[in-house]
């Protein structure tokens, strides 16, 4: 199924149908995807654009940076830093802060990304991914800081990730619904391929690191170890598993098909909340997730209610088929 839609045309009608887009954040959606489809062409060049291995250098979060995640990052920095409709970003591979330069127009939003999700997967050509999120301060805010950055993922007026697979795939919502566009290389543009995403309320399938089973919290042993007893267990169904270990494919599955994704809490780092960033990662999917009628948990609380203290913040992450997120929940509830 492909409608001869494409990218600016689907923004354009949203702007008129629900009045939820500006024309600042329309160029802004337009900005991010056309980095992703440099990110997309450099990707695909992989040994022969010298794209692949460790770039000798490490972030913030202490992992050390691939040449792809400093690639894509610089990508989507030197896209949207001119144009007027940003005042800063924030990105998982950045300590602080970027206010876009006194010396261009600075505009309302705040972009945040993780440049290259699924690191660990760039090398061996699996799936990977850029995820996006944008937010709103009043206009002419001067000095813009972290502080500004630290709203509740319910406040994003736009999220998405672009998925670098067999298909390079753009998924977006501006809070109607979302949509996924196929970037059509002959023409060079993303094409509406999917209007009204829906994730079926029930799965049988989900997908976790199951190595760290034996780090995890009681209710997610339950869950888990009720999953695998299939129809002799009290689910009174078989599950299957997937795990990718790229969030950005694994979640973009679930949206697709079904399922449920997990990235709880563990012991092995017990003074934090997760593994996965809440501003950057676990926000946008968790949006785009409720937005095709799925639900996003972190066992105890709504993702997208998490009011966030610090940019780099991470969170335990549950998502997906709403019926299994719920149960998720009430497994939480009865150990409280
Ligand atoms: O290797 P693990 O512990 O299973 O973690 C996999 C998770 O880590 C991530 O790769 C983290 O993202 P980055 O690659 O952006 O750091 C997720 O995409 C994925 O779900
Ligand atoms: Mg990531
Ligand atoms: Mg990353």
């Amino acid at each position: 199924m492909t409608q001869s839609v494409n990218l600016t045309r689907y923004l354009v009608e949203q702007e008129r149908e629900h009045g939820v887009i500006t024309p600042q954040l329309r160029l802004l959606v337009e900005v991010v995807a056309r980095a992703c489809k440099r990110i997309s062409i450099a990707v695909n060049k992989g040994a022969l654009g010298d794209v692949l291995g460790s770039a000798g250098t490490g972030n913030v979060q202490g992992e050390v940076q691939k040449k792809l995640d400093v690639i894509a990052n610089d990508v989507l920095i030197h896209a949207n830093e001119w144009g007027g409709h940003l005042a800063a970003m924030a990105s998982e591979e950045m300590d602080t802060v970027f206010p876009v330069s006194e010396h261009y127009p600075r505009g309302e939003y705040l972009l945040l990304f993780d440049p290259l999700d699924g690191s660990s997967n760039i090398d061996v050509d699996v799936t990977i991914g850029t995820i996006f999120s944008v937010l709103q301060i009043p206009k002419n805010t001067t000095d813009v800081t972290e502080q500004h950055f630290l709203q509740s993922g319910s406040k994003q007026v736009a999220a998405g990730y672009c998925v670098y697979g067999p298909q390079t795939q753009l998924v977006l919502t501006v809070g109607h619904g979302v949509a996924v566009f196929t970037l059509d290389r002959e023409q060079g543009s993303f094409v509406l391929t999917e209007r009204d995403l829906q994730i079926p309320p029930s799965t049988s399938e989900f997908s976790i690191n199951m190595s760290n089973l034996r780090h995890w919290a009681p209710p997610i042993k339950r869950y888990i170890d009720e999953c695998l007893q299939g129809k002799d267990g009290p689910r009174g169904r078989d599950f299957n598993m997937r795990w990718v270990g790229s969030m950005v494919a694994d979640v973009h599955r679930i949206l697709m098909r079904g399922g449920v994704f997990l990235y709880p809490w563990d012991q092995r780092e017990p003074n934090k909340p997760g593994k996965l960033r809440l501003l950057y990662e676990a926000n946008p999917m968790s949006l785009l997730v409720e937005q095709a009628g799925g639900a996003a948990t972190t066992g105890s609380q709504r993702i997208l209610d998490i009011v966030p203290t610090s940019l780099h913040e991470r969170c335990s992450v549950m998502l997906g088929s709403r019926e299994e997120v719920e149960l998720l929940q009430r497994y939480h509830a009865q150990t409280v």
